[in-house]
């Protein structure tokens, strides 16, 4: 059986599932109790900072969209923005993608105030922009590093898995996976291909089944980060810098080559995908299933932080 679901097996098998029938402004998604999850409307201009030394050579892109760096489409556009603003400056070779958020969260994913209730014309571009920020990202010519303080479920552990290096902090409340199993939705081929890529095909068959979110310990036995950092040890940025320093003394053809061969194809593939990849997320999303799934969901984040 071969492991690369294609994208309109995958479609089918889903709509089998879940059901086909489409979101209307249906009144049995109510938010009222939802009043911690309004949607927030962004300005793109202070979302992330990047810090840019030429003499390292080391660009540092620090995610601060408060309170959970969850990716809200112009918090996606910011970063992809970052990305190519970095890789503009021929002196930069490497780039840190980290949290500056007082509560360390890494990222918590996709934005679910872009999901639950969408505006319907909003939602294409919603999705495009992540496509980009995961093209960007995975596909860069600059060394990356995740250094990881924080959670990162989901559309989080999308942003780590997309670098090339993860370091994370040996905190048993920071957990890492793609969960989204958990939120009655499912991940796309090209993240879940990500997972099985880095975790192998047996550990991401199960978490993404399970929805499961690793602790630092499992995620280190699992390959899925890295390296962890324990208090007291020296500080995860400067961890993440040690192994920029050592990313840069690669010759950089060489090491943007060795990166092809990993990434090419699955790069390829999206880029090549993206309107049905696009079609078939807003179609997905937009069932009442998911939809009232998606609903019990911020209901149980809700009450949960009562
Ligand atoms: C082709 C197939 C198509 C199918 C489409 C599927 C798309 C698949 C790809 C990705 C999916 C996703 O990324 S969905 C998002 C999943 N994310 C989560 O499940 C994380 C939920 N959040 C948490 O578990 C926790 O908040 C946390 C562990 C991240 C942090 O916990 P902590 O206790 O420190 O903080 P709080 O829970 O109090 O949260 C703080 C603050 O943040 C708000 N919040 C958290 N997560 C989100 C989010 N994802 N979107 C929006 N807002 C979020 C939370 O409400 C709190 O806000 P207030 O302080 O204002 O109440």
């Amino acid at each position: 059986m071969s492991v690369h679901v294609s994208q309109s097996a995958h479609k089918i098998q889903l709509w089998r599932r879940l059901g086909s029938v489409q979101y209307r402004d249906s009144s049995l998604l109510q938010r009222q109790h939802l009043s911690s999850f309004s949607s927030k409307a962004d300005r793109n201009d202070d979302l992330v900072t990047l810090e840019a030394s030429p003499d390292t050579g080391v660009a540092t892109l620090r995610m601060h969209r408060s309170p959970a760096n969850s990716l809200s489409m112009e918090m996606m556009q910011s970063i992809s923005g970052a990305i190519r603003k970095a890789e503009s400056d021929r002196k930069i070779q490497s780039l840190i993608l980290t949290s500056s958020l007082p509560s360390g969260i890494f990222s918590a994913g996709l934005e679910l105030t872009e999901l639950y209730q969408p505006d319907l014309a909003r939602l294409p571009k919603f999705w495009e922009s992540f496509q980009q920020l995961y093209l960007d990202l995975y596909g860069s010519r600059l060394s990356t590093i995740a250094s990881i303080g924080g959670p990162a479920p989901a559309a989080g552990c999308m942003l780590s898995l997309s670098c090339d290096y993860r370091i994370m902090t040996d905190n048993p409340k920071c957990t890492i996976g793609l969960n989204e199993s958990q939120l009655g939705i499912v991940a796309p081929p090209w993240l879940a291909q990500q997972y099985i890529d880095v975790i192998g095909n047996r550990n991401a068959e199960l978490a993404l089944l399970l929805g499961t979110l690793f602790t630092p310990q499992q995620a280190l036995t699992v390959g899925l980060v890295d390296e962890l950092v324990c208090s007291g040890d020296s500080s995860i940025d400067e961890m993440a810098q040690r192994k920029a320093a050592e990313f840069i003394r690669i010759p950089p053809k060489a090491r943007v080559a060795a990166k092809e061969l990993t990434r090419g194809t699955q790069i390829a593939k999206l880029s090549g995908n993206r309107e049905e990849d696009t079609e078939f997320f807003c179609s997905f999303v937009t069932t009442d299933t998911v939809q009232k799934t998606l609903g019990s969901y911020l209901e149980m984040l809700a009450k949960r932080k009562k």
